[in-house]
């Protein structure tokens, strides 16, 4: 049988959400009916703190939290739910009414509007951007209907594509990429209690090529420990594999950065001789990336640009990119101003 996923073991509760003025906004809704918004891009854990909250407010949260499948139901064609028997009684019914009694048939076929442990019952529209906008329009209905004893969450990437009314029927929590460093505490929770070796250049390597997205970093850390035994920068390059051009050349200037210069030479190699750069645009690119890299300072990386100059400079007369590459790297590391050590 396959491992579990972490993704699944270590979902999280709401102390958990790497973003704190998430957690606090959601621990403030603790206990009303409020109809909420979590909006924000792909894998930063909205539908994982919808279940998060639920789970804080009802007793009973199987029972009391539904998860409707949107995409099944509201994203469907006319056509197609025309010919559901479900929904056979519907039919003559093209109003904004007849379509609310549809929504709330499909809500009462999951569960009863009815409270099981608590006061309310908390239906969850996970990427409600899938809900057409007549049933966004019917929606309205429902929500205003049920308002004492349900709380709507609407979870999605898109929400320009939910209509007005709907947004102004919900609390607003805005849910942002979460930072490399949240990114990395939440990694090195979960590596601790799976007891797995790690060292702080590769949850970071992780954690930075996740580019934000909570879901890829935990995934790519789980198949780093599973394959590799243990999570370092190297071994997470290997699973990484066909990392884009920015990440590997982010890898060597961190290689470089922690002293581990067979590291950074290598990924310089693969992108010299595999990825088609020649030395002066390989050049170019590692002043682009470092600039955009938020664990460099503003002094490395105007060191980094004062030895550009010179590393350009032995381009133009040298021979071999790779050494001259390494020379810069190196002088880099190690703090200096100047290609060569001075005397
Ligand atoms: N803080 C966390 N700790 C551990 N796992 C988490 C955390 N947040 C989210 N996850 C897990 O990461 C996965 C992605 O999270 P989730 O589905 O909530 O993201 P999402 O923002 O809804 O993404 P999408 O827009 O792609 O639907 C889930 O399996 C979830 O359990």
């Amino acid at each position: 049988m396959d491992a579990p996923l972490w993704i699944d073991t270590y979902a999280p509760e709401l102390a958990d959400l790497p973003q704190p003025e998430v957690r606090d906004r959601l621990q403030r809704t603790v206990g009303e009916p409020m109809n909420l918004l979590l909006q924000g891009p792909p894998g930063v854990g909205k539908t994982a703190a919808a279940r998060a909250l639920a789970r804080a407010v009802h007793e009973d949260p199987d029972a009391d939290l539904i998860e409707l499948n949107v995409a099944d139901f509201f994203g469907r064609s006319k056509k197609e739910i025309k010919n559901d028997p479900r929904f056979e009684g519907f039919l003559a019914g093209k109003s904004r009414m007849a379509k609310a009694d549809m929504i709330n048939h499909v809500l009462t076929e999951s569960a009863s509007h009815a409270p099981v442990s608590g006061a309310f019952k908390t239906i969850l529209l996970d990427n409600a951007e899938a809900i057409r906008e007549d049933f966004q329009q019917a929606l309205r209905r429902v929500m205003e209907q049920h308002h004492r004893t349900t709380q709507f969450v609407f979870t999605t990437r898109q929400p320009t594509k939910l209509i007005a009314p709907i947004h102004s029927r919900c609390f607003p929590v805005p849910m942002r990429t979460p930072t490399t460093d949240e990114i990395i505490a939440r990694l090195e929770t979960i590596c601790d209690a799976e007891d797995i070796a790690y060292d702080t250049d590769g949850l970071e390597f992780v954690a930075s090529a996740a580019d934000g997205n909570l879901r890829e970093a935990i995934l790519t850390a789980q198949t780093t420990a599973e394959q590799e035994g243990e999570l370092t920068m190297q071994t997470a390059y290997e699973t990484l594999g066909d990392i884009g051009d920015d990440e590997a050349i982010a890898a060597a200037l961190t290689a470089a950065r922690a002293g581990e210069f067979s590291d950074a030479r290598g990924t310089l190699d693969d992108l010299l001789s595999d990825g088609g750069y020649d030395g002066k645009t390989l050049l170019t690119e590692l002043l682009r990336v470092a600039r955009s890299q938020s664990a460099l300072d503003s002094d490395e990386i105007a060191r980094l640009h004062k030895l550009a100059g010179a590393a350009d400079h032995e381009l133009s007369e040298g021979l071999d990119d790779k050494l001259h590459l390494m020379h810069l790297l190196t002088a880099w590391a190690d703090g200096r101003t100047e290609l060569r050590a001075m005397a």
